[in-house]
Order: C-alpha cells, then sequence, then structure tokens
C-alpha cells in the first residue's frame, strides 16, 4: 500500500512533476508494482502540522475523541497534530500524556504528539512534573496550559528555565486573568453597543509583554498562542529584534473574522480570545507576512450541542477548524507572494521544528518519509456542520463557500484520505 507514483502535481505551487514514493519514503523512482495516483491540477504540499489541537480525550469523549479528531485533521490536509493538555484529568503526568500518545497510534491517521500541561491540574499553583513528561514514551517538547493563563511570573520563569534542560518550550495562553472576569467578546464599540463585558486587547498584550522579557532573561524558548491582536504583533516584533527565542501563532479565525460577527449572538463566534476588530485582522496577516507571528495553528476546539448552542453567555469559547484551516488561509492570505510555499512554512515546516516532530515538515525531498498532502486549488466547497468528521459541529463557516481543499492526504506512504474520503 505505501509505493505510488503520484504524478503531475505541482510541487508547492511549482512546476508539475512526479512524486515518487517507494517503502513509505520520498524516492527518486518507485517500483513498477507501485499504485498510481494521477494528480494533474493539484498541488503538494508537505503533511500539514497542527501545533494547537484540542483532542478532548480523556474526559470529554462526547465532544471529540483522539481518532474522530485524527480524522478530521487527515481530512483537513494534517499529518501530525499536537493535543492540548486540558483535559480531565488534564495531561499533567507522564501516565495521561502517555494514554493520549497511544490512543494516536491506535487511530493511525495522524502523528498525535501530547502536550503536557505547565501547572498541576492547570491550577497554575506548581509546576507538573515536565521532567517525567519529557522522558516518557510521548516524548513531550511542547508544555502549556492552554485556557489558562500561567498568570504567575515566578512559576513562568521556572517553567522556562526547566524545560531548557530537554529543549522544551512553554506555550502561554496569554491573557491577565484579573482583566478578564467576567469577559464575553472583545472590549470596543461592538461590546459597548452590545452591553456584554469585554475582554481588552492590553490583557493579551500585558502578558506577552511580560513573558517575552522573561523568555529573554532567562534564554529560554516562549511560544505564544493564538496572537489576536496588532499590539501584540508589536511586542513580538519588538521581542525578535532583540534576538530572543520567541515565536507565536495566529489561527485561521483571527486571520479572517472580526467582532461585529457577535452582533447577531449567535455563540458560534464565542472565542477564546476573542475575534477582534478589522485593525487587528490586518495586523496579524501583516505579521504573518513579514514572519513576526511564525505559524498558522488552528486551536480546533470541538464542544457539544449543549455547550454551545445555548445562551451567549454561558456558551463555551471555541471553533472547530481542522477541516477548514487550509482553505481559511488561502482566504485570508490571498495575494501572499509564493503563497503555496509561505504555507508549507506557516503550516509545517515551522510548527514542526517548533514541536519537534521528526519527520514531519521536511518537504518532499528524497529520503524522507512520505507525509504529504495533495490540494485542489480551484475547488469551492461550503462546509455543512454535519459532514465534517469531527464529532463537535461548531464551525463559524458553515453555509459560506471557501477556497480550495485538500483531496488525498499521505501519512508515511499510507493514504489516510483519497478522493477526499477518509481511508479508515
Ligand atoms: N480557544 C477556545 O476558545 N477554547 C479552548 C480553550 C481556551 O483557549 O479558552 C477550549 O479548550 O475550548
Amino acid at each position: 500500500m505505501n509505493n505510488w507514483i503520484i504524478s503531475g502535481a505541482s510541487v508547492l505551487g511549482g512546476e508539475p512533476a512526479d512524486i515518487f514514493v517507494r517503502d513509505g519514503v520520498i524516492a527518486d523512482s518507485a517500483p513498477d508494482s507501485a499504485q498510481r495516483l494521477d494528480a494533474t491540477g493539484l498541488i503538494a504540499l508537505p503533511g500539514l502540522v497542527d501545533l494547537h489541537t484540542h483532542l478532548r480525550e480523556p474526559g470529554r469523549e462526547d465532544a471529540e475523541t483522539v481518532e474522530t479528531g485524527s480524522r478530521a485533521a487527515a481530512l483537513g490536509g494534517y499529518t501530525a497534530v499536537c493535543a492540548m493538555a486540558n483535559t480531565d484529568p488534564v495531561a499533567d503526568t507522564a501516565g495521561v500524556v502517555e494514554q493520549v500518545w497511544r490512543l494516536g497510534k491506535d487511530a493511525g491517521l495522524v502523528d498525535v504528539q501530547p502536550i503536557g500541561a505547565v501547572t498541576v491540574g492547570l491550577a497554575g499553583e506548581r509546576l507538573a512534573e515536565l521532567g517525567a513528561m519529557a522522558t516518557s514514551a510521548a516524548r513531550v517538547r511542547v508544555f502549556s496550559d492552554d485556557g489558562h493563563c500561567v498568570h504567575d511570573p515566578v512559576l513562568m520563569r521556572r517553567a522556562l528555565e526547566y524545560v531548557k534542560a530537554f529543549d522544551g518550550v512553554i506555550a502561554q495562553h496569554a491573557e491577565e486573568p484579573r482583566l478578564t472576569v467576567g469577559a464575553q467578546m472583545n472590549e470596543g464599540d461592538t461590546s459597548a453597543r452590545l452591553g456584554l463585558a469585554g475582554w481588552p486587547a492590553v490583557a493579551e498584550e500585558a502578558i506577552i509583554a511580560r513573558d517575552v522579557l522573561l523568555a529573554g532573561h532567562v534564554n529560554s524558548r516562549l511560544h505564544i498562542c493564538h496572537v489576536s491582536t496588532a499590539g501584540s504583533v508589536e511586542l513580538i516584533r519588538w521581542a525578535k529584534s532583540k534576538g530572543w527565542r520567541v515565536t507565536a501563532e495566529v489561527t485561521p479565525h483571527h486571520l479572517l473574522l472580526t467582532d461585529d460577527l457577535v452582533e447577531g449572538y449567535d455563540p458560534v463566534f464565542k472565542v477564546n480570545p476573542p475575534l477582534r476588530t478589522e485593525a487587528d485582522v490586518l495586523a496579524l496577516r501583516e505579521g504573518l507576512r513579514d514572519g513576526t507571528i511564525d505559524i498558522v495553528a488552528t486551536d480546533h476546539a470541538p464542544h457539544t450541542v449543549e455547550d454551545k448552542e445555548c445562551e451567549w453567555a454561558y456558551a463555551r469559547p471555541g471553533m472547530v477548524g481542522l477541516e477548514t484551516a487550509l482553505s481559511i488561509v488561502v482566504e485570508a492570505m490571498a495575494g501572499t507572494d509564493r503563497l503555496w510555499e509561505r504555507i508549507a512554512d506557516w503550516m509545517s515546516a515551522t510548527p514542526a521544528r517548533i514541536a519537534g516532530l521528526s519527520g514531519h515538515g521536511a518537504g518532499l525531498a528524497v529520503g524522507e518519509p512520505a507525509n504529504l498532502t495533495l490540494v485542489d486549488p480551484a475547488v469551492r466547497w461550503t462546509p455543512g456542520p454535519a459532514e465534517l468528521a469531527s464529532r463537535s459541529h461548531n464551525t463559524p463557516y458553515a453555509g459560506r463557500e471557501l477556497p480550495s481543499r485538500p483531496v488525498a492526504t499521505f501519512l508515511r506512504g499510507v493514504p489516510t484520505v483519497l478522493d477526499g474520503k477518509a481511508q479508515k
């Protein structure tokens, strides 16, 4: 099953070429018995890598499981995802991260790399067993309390220092909690008009300012999750100009959607951090283009109907995103020079490097594992929430026509998606 001749694909948007896969590895020829796939008109990209996925297992299998989330990922063109630690129980021990890692292997649709919690129970009081998670079978390198901010500066400093021993990285959910008590949406004109409590940009920016200084001070690796404001982009640009080891992600939804969508009070638009203004969206796009923001990460956050389709104030924040991420990036970043090459960097090579995932993001060079996706750049499609493979259907794009879509995905030469259909 893992010898292939994929013919006529435009590699990273360049000239059409044949891609040979031999025993799951990109090769310069394939045996006569290899299966053939006519990829004329399709773009070949390295398999996408998501640094920020909520798979919900263990604990909220009614919203998503490792298997259903893996299937959604493969359909979205991904070959690896990093599973966030805010499960129940929290992934704050070697036992839980190994459980998630094994479930990923059993599902066999993408490589599932668990993220470990920074603090016990995400409570922000004591450091979790970072070393034990790093040396476990799951080889954790990314640690995050995502959903919660590591708001104590001393704990944050200790975490940054601790992970240096194994070249780990702390992925911070930047939200000063005292500034967002009761917050329901972006603080600004729209929140004032709607009478909803605001989540001010400064709550994100204050933590980013503090943490880039801390990362510089202890010379450790900091990654900023889901950057959402123009001011955050400026701070990260400044931190990078100092040579500090800071990386940052933006979500597809923050590159496209704005806070005026909240006017209909549809909780599908409730997300953390909240949708911001047009000026923020434009600054995020510019930050991604100029390299201030390193990657696009989905923050795929599945929630059940009960948790989402209720009054705005009671709805949980989050949107599913794995199956629409590539389309949204194509739409939001249209007009960017060499867009497919940039997408390969933003959504594969750089996230793989930040997460320390070997075998992913290396491109389509001979000798590399055949982790790749084939994208139909010309197709337009309209997501119907019930057709998405994710167990939860909280997509903000239902009924919206989107450009481009992955149609085939290969994990080490084995197709996980063919003809737009999951293979298991
Ligand atoms: N991004 C979200 O809106 N939700 C995340 C956690 C979080 O960051 O609040 C979730 O786990 O649902």
